[in-house]
């Protein structure tokens, strides 16, 4: 049985003489969240254009339910539904009139479309902002208006192109809680270039730099990946920093002030702490804060740009 709804191969493009992606590869399953991750400029707007229809590739296939879109477009498009980065709203249509266009352009039945239409907002929470002009809707329900039109002929793969950009931190979590919700019966594949919308809302995540892939795998796989190695402790009774030394696991000690420590460690980071906790408490070097450091966004890429690791 074929697992995936969409199949990526060997996908390259250029502008004018610039590649902006190159090779890409990928294969999405038929439900869950799919994130697409990079810095400004990797080249993700690139590839969800070309997945969705919108742009033409320079090398490569896309394959959506089996149908390539470059032979076959008009169909391979029905299974799609699309939020490009900029939505493509209409400010002075009520929510109704622009779904129910949006409803007519995607060719659906006439008499299937007011049904349609009340699905796609009842999914979006917008129902009680139907006779709405659009450009009265606050940013966060714009979004849904966006995300409803990208699911209003029930696609089977939807994508959103930065779909949280601009919005506050509570429409953020709103945003993302209702990808989560469609996604129970269909693949939606988004882009960002937030290393926590990924952790947040994703089940398998490509990372991409400089238009090529960096990292592939689930998110436990990147979340172990991403594993801290470092932390950093307060003792208020400390001894010398070769005691610390001998402990095992323990690779580096930097003295950072008479009663702060940063520990360079191997291995698991839980059981790291407590061993700290323990010992600090045994030995009566009385700890009062142990902080585990993650790396930051940049690190990451920098370190996954430059070993290439693949997980797949
Ligand atoms: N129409 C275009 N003409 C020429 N170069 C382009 C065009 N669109 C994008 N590029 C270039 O292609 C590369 C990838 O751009 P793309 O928009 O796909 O990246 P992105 O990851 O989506 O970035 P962002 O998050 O900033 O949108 C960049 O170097 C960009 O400058």
């Amino acid at each position: 049985m074929n697992e995936s709804i969409v199949r990526v191969e060997h996908l390259s493009h250029r502008y004018s003489v610039q590649w902006a992606i190159r090779d890409i590869n990928l294969e999405i399953k038929k439900k869950g969240v799919f994130g697409l991750l990079g810095s400004n400029g990797a080249g993700k707007s690139t590839t969800m254009n070309i997945m969705c229809g919108v742009l033409n590739q320079t090398e490569g296939e896309v394959f959506i339910n089996g149908i390539s879109l470059r032979e076959n477009p008009v169909e391979a498009k029905k299974y799609i539904g699309f939020l490009p980065q900029k939505p493509p709203l209409y400010s002075d249509f009520t929510v109704d009139e622009y779904l129910v266009y949006c409803a007519q352009l995607r060719r659906m039945e006439p008499k299937s479309i007011r049904a349609a239409v009340d699905f796609a907002k009842e999914k979006c929470g917008i129902m009680h902002f139907s006779k709405r002009l659009i450009s009265n809707l606050s940013g966060g329900y714009q979004q849904r208006v966006g995300i409803a039109q990208a699911i209003v002929h029930n696609p089977l793969f939807v994508v959103l192109d930065e779909p949280t950009n601009g919005l506050d931190p509570n429409q953020i979590v709103e945003i993302r809680n209702l990808i989560k919700e469609i996604a129970v019966d269909r693949a939606v594949m988004l882009s960002t270039h937030i290393l926590s919308e990924v952790q947040a809302t994703c089940d398998e995540i490509k990372m991409i730099e400089h238009g090529t892939v960096v990292f592939s795998g689930t998110i436990r796989d990147f979340n172990n990946y991403m594993a801290p190695s470092t932390f950093v402790a307060i003792f208020e009774n400390p001894p010398i920093v070769e005691e610390f030394e001998k402990i095992e696991g323990i690779l580096k000690v930097e003295k950072l002030t008479t009663t702060r420590f940063r520990f360079h460690f191997d291995g698991n980071d839980h059981f790291m702490t407590r061993r700290f906790t323990e010992m600090g408490v045994e030995k009566g070097w009385r700890p009062s804060e142990i902080i585990l450091e993650r790396d930051s966004l940049d690190t990451v890429f920098a370190q996954l740009s430059g070993k290439g690791i693949k997980i797949d």
